[in-house]
């Protein structure tokens, strides 16, 4: 006679339905399969806001673009688990909505892939001659390019990776800018050039948030599924991203706003503590605010404190005169451009 905990039964998971979200949350299946082999798992793919619209730039499309349809899903008990990129996920979610577990990351830098007409001339974003077109629909990407890279022109880049890969190849760009793990998940890393991560040369880019990580949201009290994902749960992950998060949230940050963060488990005197990094650029990349802390950090409040703390701390440094200046741009009806033309 099986228990209750063996007990076959059914968990319905959402999902948009883009290659890599299905790739991510076949990932997530076979981790949850491994561990609780009497459940079946069903996934329920739809395509979200965000899918439907592939040309409008992503900062006029708002919050939630990628999630709000998914959790209306999850709230009906339609489904029973998202799977999101976590840093598809806006920071405060609906009513009745918890991020219940964050994955194992993947690598989270953001990476240069060149277009495929240039047939391995460029080595690194540096070979590119002034005036070079990189495609990009990232605020945060773009800010911190401009920064490093004053003489490059950015333009608007929409689609899931094939498209974007696509368009970079055949669309008149020289190179565009995407995550490391969406490019992996996908059997692309072939196509990166170089990474841009603080460490390495010609980089000094910081991920968005929750960049790299699964992000699991299930309905607010429900424990069986919050039981069930433990075994997906990667806790110095889930600690370092709430830290993350607690940073967008406290600058009121969503989806297509400069910040950047980078964090890093290290040792200190004997003691594992998190490093955490975060950057405000402005627009134009001639402001930039940056700082950085490392505290032993051992829960996710601790970790949302430290987040909320340094976020404050930048605030005051310059980082919120940058963002008042995106919002008043926003608020004034006008669509905040990443493109140069
Ligand atoms: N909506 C964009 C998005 N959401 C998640 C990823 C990559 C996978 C990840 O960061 O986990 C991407 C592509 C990109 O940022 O280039």
């Amino acid at each position: 006679m099986a228990s209750s905990e063996t007990a076959p039964y059914t968990v319905k998971i959402g999902t948009r339905r883009s290659a890599l979200a299905l790739r991510q949350t076949e990932l997530v299946i076979e981790a949850l399969q491994a561990a609780h082999p009497h459940v079946k798992f069903e996934v329920h793919a739809m395509a979200t806001m965000g899918d439907r619209d592939q040309t409008t730039p992503l900062p006029a499309l708002g919050k939630g673009l990628w999630t709000t349809e998914l959790e209306a899903r999850l709230l009906s008990r339609e489904v029973d688990i998202i799977v999101h990129s976590l840093k598809d996920m806006p920071t405060t979610l609906p009513a009745g909505c918890v991020l219940g577990c964050v994955t194992r990351r993947e690598d989270p830098r953001d990476v240069v892939v060149f277009s495929q007409r240039h047939a391995g001339r460029y080595k690194v974003l540096a070979d590119l001659p002034a005036g070079a077109v990189v495609g990009t629909s990232s605020v945060r990407r773009a800010s911190q390019l401009r920064r490093r890279y004053p003489g490059l022109v950015f333009r608007d880049i929409r689609g899931n990776i094939e498209t974007r890969l696509s368009k970079c190849d055949t669309d008149g760009f020289d190179a565009t800018i995407i995550a490391a793990a969406g490019l992996l998940r996908m059997d692309y890393g072939h196509r990166i050039a170089q990474y841009l991560d603080s460490s390495t040369e010609g980089g000094g880019l910081l991920h968005a948030v929750g960049q790299g990580a699964l992000g699991l949201e299930v309905r607010e009290g429900d424990e069986r599924m919050l039981q069930l994902l433990k075994a997906t749960e990667d806790t110095p992950t889930m600690i370092a991203c709430f830290a993350e998060r607690s940073v967008m949230r406290t600058l009121e940050g969503g989806c297509s706003v400069p910040i950047g963060v980078e964090t890093s488990w290290v040792e200190e005197d004997g003691t594992k503590k998190l490093r955490l990094r975060m950057t405000v650029v402005s627009l134009d990349g001639k402001e930039a605010v940056d700082g950085e802390n490392t505290e032993k950090v051992t829960d996710l409040a601790q970790a949302e404190h430290m987040g909320k703390e340094l976020a404050q701390k930048l605030a005051g440094l310059g980082a919120q005169k940058i963002l008042d200046q995106i919002n008043a741009v926003r608020d004034a009806g006008t669509t905040l451009k990443v493109s140069d033309s």
